[in-house]
């Protein structure tokens, strides 16, 4: 059993996480669960700023809050001195009531919408990532009309295909996000954002996918980010203050997952930085990274109570769990692979390969194909690892399931930073029109 981060297996042969034993966290809080490793996402965090530090540059490490994006979450990187990247005004809504200095907010999306855009010159934050034409036009005239000059970076496809599921690599020419480099589309926003009084161009940014275990793909990018950079002095005399290489780096779901460490990506980038800019700038610009699976992924946890178990001789045994596809899409969107244990005998041998359901209405509801566990039993407790990253953050009310409670674990302490939602959560915000209400509902 691989055991990461502050898990460990007690005296009495149960699972623990950030000091707490399990079945105490699920006699707590119940089941289904997220249970988070503090102590390991402050712990990643800090392999990046440390390996960014040790490279001499400047830089920003912005967390990705898509990932993961509770307050709690935006207190912790405002905590390790970490930038924010937001999506949407529910992230940037988030971030600033969880009190996150808006000055290192930054702004991404390839449909930031004029409320959206408002909303954020509002809160002042600190930079947008403009994706394409139309936005840098509202953008420029908002900024205009209230007399505020803006930052931005122009999020651009440098043209590289990483290694990752289709759904998830971004950086390639047919991608929905950015300018590309390849047919002068990017070439033309750089004019068009010089141009623009209403805002500072700093740089550039360039994400090429994420779930990456090799460094080519971010040399790549940083060699045709620079090439694009030589191209924009030349024709505009201008040179870049920021370059943001946007996130993606890879993190062990399963055996035989092979991420590098946080600080050979960091190298990796900064030295590609130093030999590809250094040909081309005086000063070489500062460096942004967006690490979003990195820093939380295989901090989470879900625990969650076995229920009902199907076997079907000669052909699988199904063990069902009290969540699934609503609490972790990830297998049914992407083919995702995960491990587990059984949390509360979690010292057992192996004994029989199950598989493992989900309890919605749908077939494809599988958390786990095939995974090799002690004899299990109705109540016993499951827990699948690395689920920090887009699992909450991607969680749904399908079949109308509650989402689960989120609990920080560190020194032993557990605190709830996510309540599990209530029944009247689930229909907080139906009506039923006068017409189709029934007398006793009025009374
Ligand atoms: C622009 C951008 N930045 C950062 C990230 C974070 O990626 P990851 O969680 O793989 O580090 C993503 C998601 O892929 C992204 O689209
Ligand atoms: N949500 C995806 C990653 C998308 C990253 C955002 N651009 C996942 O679970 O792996």
């Amino acid at each position: 059993m691989y055991l990461h981060g502050t898990s460990t297996i007690n005296e009495k042969g149960h699972l623990t996480i950030g000091g707490c034993d399990v079945t105490a966290l699920k006699a707590e809080f119940g089941t289904p669960l997220y249970i988070v490793d503090e102590a390991l996402i402050r712990e990643r965090a800090r392999q990046y700023t440390d390996a960014f530090k040790a490279s001499g540059l400047n830089f920003q490490v912005a967390y990705a809050s898509k990932a993961f994006c509770v307050m709690a979450m935006c207190c912790i990187a405002e905590e390790e001195g970490l930038s924010l990247d937001v999506v949407s005004d529910g992230e940037l809504y988030t971030a600033l009531q969880a009190g996150f200095p808006a000055h290192r907010i930054h702004f991404h999306g390839n449909n930031k919408t004029p409320d959206e855009i408002a909303m954020a010159l509002d809160a002042n934050i600190g930079c947008f990532v403009v994706d394409n034409f139309f936005e840098l036009h509202i953008l420029n005239d908002m900024a205009k009309e209230r007399g505020v000059s803006v930052k931005i970076l122009l999020r651009v496809t440098p043209g590289v295909e990483a290694h990752t599921h289709e759904y998830i690599s971004t950086g390639q020419t047919d991608s929905k996000f950015g300018f590309d480099i390849g047919n002068g589309t990017a070439l033309e926003a750089i004019k068009q954002a010089q141009d623009a009084e209403g805002l500072e161009l700093l740089g550039v940014h360039s994400h090429i996918g994420s779930q990456i275990f090799e460094v080519e793909g971010f040399q790549m990018a940083v060699a045709r980010v620079a090439a694009f950079a030589a191209d924009v002095k030349q024709q505009f005399g201008i040179e870049f203050t920021v370059v943001n290489l946007g996130g993606g780096f890879g993190i062990r779901y399963i055996e035989g997952d092979t991420p590098l460490h946080v600080s050979e990506y960091v190298k990796a980038i900064t030295d590609a930085v130093k030999t590809n800019f250094s040909a081309i700038y005086n000063a070489l610009p500062e460096i942004w990274v967006e690490p979003g699976r990195s820093i939380v992924g295989d901090a989470g946890t879900t625990l969650y109570s076995v229920g009902s178990i199907k076997d079907i001789p000669g052909v699988r045994k199904y063990v069902a769990v009290d969540g699934g596809m609503t609490d972790n899409p990830r297998p049914a969107l992407y083919e995702s692979q995960y491990e587990a244990v059984l949390a509360n005998r979690a010292a057992e041998e192996p004994a029989e390969v199950v598989s493992i359901a989900g309890k919605c209405c749908e077939s494809g509801d599988m958390l786990i194909w095939d995974v090799n566990l002690p004899r299990v039993n109705h109540d016993d407790l499951l827990a699948v690892s690395c689920t920090g990253a887009y699992n909450y953050a991607m969680a749904s009310n399908y079949n109308r399931i509650r989402k689960p409670a989120v609990v920080f674990v560190k020194d032993g302490q557990s605190d709830l930073v996510v309540k599990r939602e209530s029944h009247d959560n689930i229909i907080g915000n139906d009506v039923i029109p006068a017409r189709l209400a029934k007398q006793e509902v009025h009374q």
